[in-house]
């Protein structure tokens, strides 16, 4: 593993550039088709840390995966699974995820993750599943993992909040259909990360679940039963914004192929942002690019939908010649890293004039101050590859644990150097 990546200074970038498929799309299909009788195939399989922890964790589970490259075939089997102990490594989506999943069956599982994903939030959840009779036993500390969880769950209706990581609300949505009368969720607090609740339903629908009923503060899915299905997973919406970001930041044209018109995941939102900053966007029905003459300005923006893109507009929004605030982001200091406090420090080593605000961040123009360095990537893969990206525009910046990206991106590096020039 090498301990540092040196980012050396680009001139323009012309590129088209492939991303992985969907980390959250993968890992919702994989829930769905663990939980359906008969065959599924899912195509365009990401090759990230967190989709590879929860293929194995179905796997543990008992059910039949055939995996091949980019291709997995899995044969479901509904929740009775046999006793494990799983590992989720870095991924709050597939701990979030496997805590419901395995709620399911009656023999107790254990779910563990590395260090900092034992520091992140998972009250809410184990809050809703104790409501639906769900045993739960902590090993260290209450609230976090690792935890023992045995089911099977005999309630109808949760009640919980919606501002820590709508992560919660995805992961009970995608057993409601497997509980006797099916479940309802009321939500106490404004939901955050919405589109990802939009998703958790559209691959439910994938998978035959339909019926979902929705309002901002309810959702009722019916009792049911997944069926197999067939599904490609298009590209990571969020891991694209790193080499459109490139174009903005570098100046250039950028192409990321198959996140057109029609993308499903809220983090295609992406490109629109940077219009609004100055560069031109088109989309067709396959493909979005991004071109910029480098001239970009500030924006105001509230990122409570698309919080993973924090750290790309962040990095952007220093290039820019006008101030820019992020706002409606607090919750974001329990993803990876503290998203709003390790970024402004790490990006303040490299001269960016950047402030912490309750909920989001202020950057202004930093073009003047800016210089090369050595900075951290707190086991956070987006906070290494939008530092990647600043350094491609700064020159010399020096980042440290630069592997963090196998958790969504294991070939950024490799793209980095290929794209730029
Ligand atoms: O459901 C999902 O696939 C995700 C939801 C979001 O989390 P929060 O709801 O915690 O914001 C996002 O940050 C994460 O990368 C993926
Ligand atoms: C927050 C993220 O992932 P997760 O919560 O699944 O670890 C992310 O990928 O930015």
């Amino acid at each position: 593993m090498s301990t540092t990546m040196r980012v050396a200074p680009s001139g323009r970038i012309d590129a088209v550039v492939a991303v992985p498929g969907s980390k959250s799309i993968a890992n919702r299909a994989l829930v769905c088709a663990a939980l359906a009788d008969g065959t599924s195939t899912l195509s365009n399989l990401p090759d990230g840390d967190d989709t590879t922890a929860l293929l194995a964790a179905v796997e543990a589970l008992g059910v039949a995966v055939t995996h091949d490259g980019e291709r997995a075939v899995i044969d479901g089997h509904g929740g009775n699974w046999p006793s494990a102990t799983l590992h989720a490594g870095l991924a709050g989506t597939t701990s979030r995820f496997l805590t419901a999943l395995v709620a399911l069956g009656s023999t107790p599982i254990t779910i563990d993750g590395d260090p900092p994903l034992r520091g992140r939030p998972f009250g809410p959840l184990l809050d809703a599943l104790t409501q639906l009779g769900v045993g739960i036993e902590f090993g260290e500390q209450p609230g976090h993992l690792p935890l023992t969880i045995t089911g099977p769950p005999n309630g109808t209706g949760v009640s919980l909040r919606g501002d820590v990581s709508s992560q919660f609300v995805s992961a009970l949505m995608m057993i409601g259909p497997a509980i006797d009368n099916g479940l309802v969720i009321e939500l106490t607090s404004p939901l955050v990360s919405v589109p990802y609740v939009d998703l958790t339903a559209d691959v439910m629908g994938w998978f035959g679940v339909d019926g979902i009923e929705r309002t901002h503060d309810r959702i009722a899915v019916p009792h049911g039963s997944y069926r197999a299905g067939e599904v490609t997973i298009e590209p990571d919406a969020s891991s694209a914004s790193y080499p459109l970001a490139l174009a903005a930041v570098c100046g250039g044209r950028v192409t990321v192929e198959g996140l057109g018109l029609g993308a499903l995941q809220g983090d295609a939102r992406f490109a629109d942002l940077l219009a609004s900053m100055g560069c031109a966007v088109t989309r067709t029905t396959s493909a979005v690019t991004v071109e910029s003459g480098g001239v970009l300005r500030g924006i105001d923006v509230d990122m409570s939908d698309i919080s993973d893109l924090v750290p790309t507009v962040a990095i952007v929004a220093a290039c820019a010649s006008s101030p820019t605030r992020i706002r409606g982001v607090g919750f974001i200091r329990a993803k990876e890293s503290d998203r709003l406090g390790d970024l402004t420090n790490e990006l303040r080593r490299l001269g960016v004039d950047i402030d912490e605000t309750d909920d989001g961040l202020e950057i202004r123009p930093s073009a003047e101050g800016w210089h090369g360095g050595r900075v951290d990537t707190h086991h956070d893969h987006r906070l290494a590859m939008a530092f990647g990206v600043l350094g491609s525009r700064i020159g010399d910046v020096e980042v440290a644990e630069p592997d963090v990206v196998s958790k969504s991106w294991p070939g950024f590096w490799q793209m980095l150097s290929a794209v730029t020039t």
